[in-house]
């Protein structure tokens, strides 16, 4: 079957030469869209495809399947990494956590699934300055993908309850219900609505693992794609040595493949030793995500020259690698309600029962079928943004009648990454200075949602019961102050080696004829959707289609 498949992929070193043509350095939302279409598109082509997190054991496999366990793959530290941002101006000099995928999916493996494209203008992909990726074209891009994961509205039995209430609520408060449906006209400005789902009919997550892997390897793939889990890749490699011996650096117009190691954590500390080579024929695909594409090149030696000689990095390429990027907030506006009984959905006594574990393992759905977010909302005040609603335990513990309206606004701020010293160790998260809030008028849009949704919360059927505990009690409204103490990570976020400053036309990093960047870092800001997934699906869609074009009278195929 497709899982099996997956869970026979090893966590053992790359056997050796002969090189494939492509190594996909990073197995997230991305690096799984691109394996299995350029290995399926050119069927001549090895592509090796390398993922920093071990295979998953069934109890991981549950976590990451089961929406309804969607917080705790953000508990599992196997599943994912939380770190510390920098301290952000904008939130009066507090850090906030931030959170990323780090097993086979990536990130489309532990969020919240919500399917959300940019309606026109709204900064989606056809705008990025792709050569052959436009405006006219790009939706088909979000089709291809809306189809590979199976992006649906969940029916009215795997909808949290109580979310035809909310709906009213936001009605009533001004924001009108309309239909969120993938392929039906996008949401306008204002409106409320139950989102798309990642997730199949059966009620399990449709990652990118799931959607584009697991197939690919059971089916067109399974002679020319190997997926090697477990290990991380420290940095590129340059076709021959072009410094020490007192030559000056020269500049290397392509990469010759990686150097990988087991990941760190997984048993035995990582040494030095450990680091193994592998190249590439054809080219290299950097896939590593949002916090881990640019601090892969720089410690290539690709990056802002001054920062990376102060980290002891010897400069090879001078880009803004790790400049611009664009984090979202979030403010949560929470109700308590006493009016009708705990929304099932965060009784957590219920969802361990076997009999509920046995019906989703059955493919019966039930209760783990379903995903905590009850749906999105749309505005537009300041900047616009969304509203992502539930009436679950995402961030209190299960059983406490509570109602979240999230506030995820489109932010102005700009942020950047870091720079990480040479000998910092794989571990080590980046230096991510999100700089949420840092643009006043983001403190405006944030206040100004959060205003809306106490509005939401008050515009309950009066036997709901429904009450604001939070940021302020009852209908007490609060400051631009309040926003700022209130904010924490949207978890989303764009760039730091987007096209334009970092990447040419064609996804390249500039001066590179094999070496592309194709994930969220390449976004030059962030898309005015609920969500950058289905961005980053789209690109990674376009630019294995471009790819394949290039390649395929080398490669055998050429089907996209
Ligand atoms: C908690 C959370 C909830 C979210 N909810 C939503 C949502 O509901 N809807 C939505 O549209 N968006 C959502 N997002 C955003 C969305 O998931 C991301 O924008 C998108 O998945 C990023 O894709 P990516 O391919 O750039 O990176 P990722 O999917 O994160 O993939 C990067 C991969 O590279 C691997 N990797 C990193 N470094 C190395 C290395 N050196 N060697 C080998 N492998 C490496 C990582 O382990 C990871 O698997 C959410 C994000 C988070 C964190």
């Amino acid at each position: 079957s497709a899982t099996a498949a997956v869970a026979a992929t090893a966590a053992a070193p790359v056997p050796p030469p002969p090189a494939p043509d492509f190594v996909i350095v990073g197995g997230g939302t991305a690096g799984c869209a691109l394996a299995a279409r350029l290995c399926a598109g050119l069927p001549r082509a090895n592509v090796v495809l390398l993922e920093r997190g071990a295979p998953r054991n069934e109890t991981e496999e549950l976590i990451v399947r089961a929406p309804l366990r969607t917080a705790a793959a953000w508990r599992t530290p196997t599943l994912t990494a939380a770190f510390p941002s920098a301290p952000n101006a904008g939130l009066r000099g507090r850090a906030v956590t931030l959170l990323t995928g780090t097993t086979l999916g990536g990130s489309s493996a532990i969020n919240g699934a919500q399917w959300s494209e940019p309606a026109a203008g709204g900064g989606g992909a056809g705008t990025w300055g792709v050569a052959g990726l436009t405006a006219a074209n790009a939706a088909a891009y979000y089709a291809r993908a809306a189809r590979t994961v199976g992006a649906v509205v969940p029916p009215r039995r795997r909808r949290p309850a109580y979310t035809d209430a909310w709906l009213d609520a936001a009605a009533a408060a001004g924001l009108p219900r309309v239909d969120g449906s993938p392929g039906v006209a996008p949401p306008p400005d204002r409106g409320s609505w139950v989102h798309p789902l990642a997730v199949t009919p059966d009620g399990r997550r449709a990652d990118a693992c799931a959607a584009y892997v697991a197939p690919a390897l059971a089916g067109a793939c399974a002679a020319n794609l190997r997926v090697h889990q477990g290990v991380s890749v420290t940095k590129l490699l340059y076709p021959t040595a072009r410094c020490g011996g007192g030559r000056r650096c020269r500049r290397p117009t392509a990469v010759a493949g990686i150097e990988y190691m087991p990941s760190p954590g997984a048993g035995a500390p990582t040494k030095a030793g450990d680091a193994r080579v592998l190249y590439a024929r054809r080219g290299v695909l950097v896939a590593a995500g949002p916090y881990g594409s640019a601090p892969l090149l720089h410690r290539s030696g690709i990056g802002p020259a001054a920062a990376l000689r102060s980290a002891g990095i010897p400069p090879l390429v001078d880009l803004p690698v790790g400049e611009g990027i664009s984090a979202r907030a979030s403010g949560t506006v929470i109700g308590r309600y006493s009016g009708v009984p705990l929304a099932w959905v965060n009784n957590a006594t219920a969802a361990a029962l076997p009999a509920v574990l046995a019906q989703w393992r059955a493919g019966r759905g039930g209760l783990l079928a379903t995903a905590p977010t009850s749906g999105l909302s749309r505005w537009t005040a300041g900047a616009g943004g969304y509203t992502s609603v539930s009436f679950s335990a995402l961030t209190t513990p299960p059983g406490a009648p509570h109602f979240f309206a999230t506030c995820i606004p489109n932010p102005r701020s700009v942020g950047r990454l870091r720079v990480a010293a040479a000998n910092t160790s794989l571990a080590a998260p980046p230096v991510v200075e999100t700089n949420l809030l840092g643009d006043p008028r983001d403190v405006a849009t944030l206040g100004a949602c959060m205003r809306q949704q106490q509005a939401v919360v008050a515009a309950f059927r009066p036997g709901f019961g429904m009450v604001a505990v939070a940021p302020t009690r009852g209908g007490t409204p609060f400051t631009d102050d309040a926003v700022q103490a209130a904010a924490l990570s949207g978890l989303h976020i764009v760039g730091g080696a987007a096209v334009g400053p970092v990447l040419d036309a064609r996804l390249r990093v500039k001066g590179f004829r094999n070496l592309w960047v194709v994930d969220a870092s390449a976004v030059p800001t962030m898309p005015r959707s609920a969500g950058p997934m289905s961005s980053v699906y789209a690109l990674a869609e376009f630019a294995a289609e471009a790819i394949v074009r290039q390649y395929g009278g080398v490669c055998g195929g050429g089907r996209g």
